[in-house]
């Protein structure tokens, strides 16, 4: 018989990827920590224990950005972050409600042709390259 090591479970961060007509996305500028204070991202967090990863984003959305999200396809599988977290990303739209930077420095709309006009945390480059080829696919 054979006992496999288990692998440590990692804490998954869930980010939505919040499409506005016209192909706009929603990128949030951290305010912390000091290390990837100043980077963009999507805004997420992590998802609570005994919490729904769709239901933890729609909660992360409304407490930083005070709005209600409808939560859409997946955007690829699990994104590597640091050592013991992954990082799921799902596109949604708006259903209610106008964005506010309630704990990021700052918000902006990247219309195509600006998507990489931010500083994306390491992340998240990868996965705004995949979100673009989903949106330019229709
Ligand atoms: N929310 C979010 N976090 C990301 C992204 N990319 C990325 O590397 N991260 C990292 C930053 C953080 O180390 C971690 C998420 O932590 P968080 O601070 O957003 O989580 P949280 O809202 O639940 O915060 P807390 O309760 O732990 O303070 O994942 C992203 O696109 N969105």
């Amino acid at each position: 018989m054979t006992v496999d090591r288990e692998e440590p479970v990692p804490t998954v961060v869930v980010a939505a990827v919040i499409v506005a007509p016209g192909g706009r996305v929603l990128a949030a500028q951290r305010a912390d920590p000091p290390a990837l204070a100043g980077g963009w991202e999507f805004p997420g967090g992590k998802v609570d224990p005994g919490e729904g990863e769709r239901e933890a984003l729609v909660r992360e959305c409304r407490e930083e950005l005070g709005v209600e999200i409808s939560v859409g396809e997946r955007v690829g599988g699990d994104w590597p972050l640091s050592e013991g977290y992954v990082l799921r990303v799902w596109l949604a739209a708006l259903a209610s409600g106008t964005p506010e930077p309630r704990e990021h420095l700052a918000l902006r709309w990247l219309g195509p042709g600006e998507y990489y006009d931010v500083e994306w945390l390491g992340a998240d480059l990868p996965v705004m390259k995949s979100v673009e080829n989903l949106l330019a696919q229709g």
